[in-house]
């Protein structure tokens, strides 16, 4: 089974919270035809349904804290064979969100050819996240939940990307104002992602 994403294409995409993640990679779902994988989706959907598994997640992720390695990295790895036969390559947003995580999925199922870092001002973050909490239905989207998960991406999370920007597949991608740095951004990035997908 593993056998099938043995030599698959695979792109981390990393940013803190509420920088955009999951907006972007249906943007290059939308054009490229990857499959997106979030890796707090998949912990979402257990939390939804209701198992014991479930109960647990829910109240390590109320708290903004992470869940064990070895949890998260099961699911990346189920969904990305229940893909594999339909799949150009994967987006796996929000992972690895601290250098051990990247190392066991490389050991495990293999390593990234690139990783999109979004990088937002974390101003710019709880301002976004406030705002969606006021509909997500999110239990971590309150100011409360919001701040620890900030300050563990920039604890935890910051340094996956020094650690692959050594191996030189570190794009960085910034999406904010002003409007048109911002979308002359976009377009170089998309260039690059449609050259490195293609
Ligand atoms: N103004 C603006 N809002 C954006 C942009 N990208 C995303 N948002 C909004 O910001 C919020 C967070 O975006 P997501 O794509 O869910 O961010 P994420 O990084 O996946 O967030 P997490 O799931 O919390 O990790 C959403 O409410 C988006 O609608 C952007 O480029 N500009
Ligand atoms: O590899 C992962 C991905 C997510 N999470 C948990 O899931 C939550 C939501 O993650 P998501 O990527 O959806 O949102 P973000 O924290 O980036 O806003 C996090 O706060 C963590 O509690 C985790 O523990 N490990
Ligand atoms: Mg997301």
């Amino acid at each position: 089974m593993a056998d099938k994403i043995k030599d698959a294409k695979i792109i981390f995409v990393v940013g803190g919270p509420g920088s955009g993640k999951g907006t972007q990679c249906e943007k290059v779902v939308a054009k490229y035809g990857y499959t997106h994988l979030s890796s707090g989706d998949l912990l979402r959907a257990e939390v939804a349904s209701g198992s014991e598994r479930g109960k647990t997640l829910q109240a390590i992720m109320q708290k903004g804290e992470l869940v064990p390695l070895d949890t998260v990295l099961d699911m990346i790895k189920d969904a990305m064979i229940a893909k594999a036969d339909v799949s150009k390559g994967f987006l796996i947003d929000g992972y690895p969100r601290e250098v051990k995580q990247g190392e066991e999925f490389e050991k495990k199922i293999g390593a990234p050819s690139l990783l999109l870092y979004i990088d937002a001002k974390p101003e710019t973050m709880v301002k976004r996240l406030v705002k969606r909490g006021e509909t997500s239905g999110r239990a971590d989207d309150n100011e409360e939940t919001i701040k620890k998960r900030l300050d563990l991406y920039y604890k935890a999370t910051e340094p996956v990307i020094a650690f692959y920007s050594g191996r030189g597949i570190v794009r960085k991608v910034r999406l904010e104002s002003p409007l048109t740095g911002c979308s002359q951004e976009i377009r170089r990035e998309g260039m690059f992602v449609m050259k490195e997908m293609s």
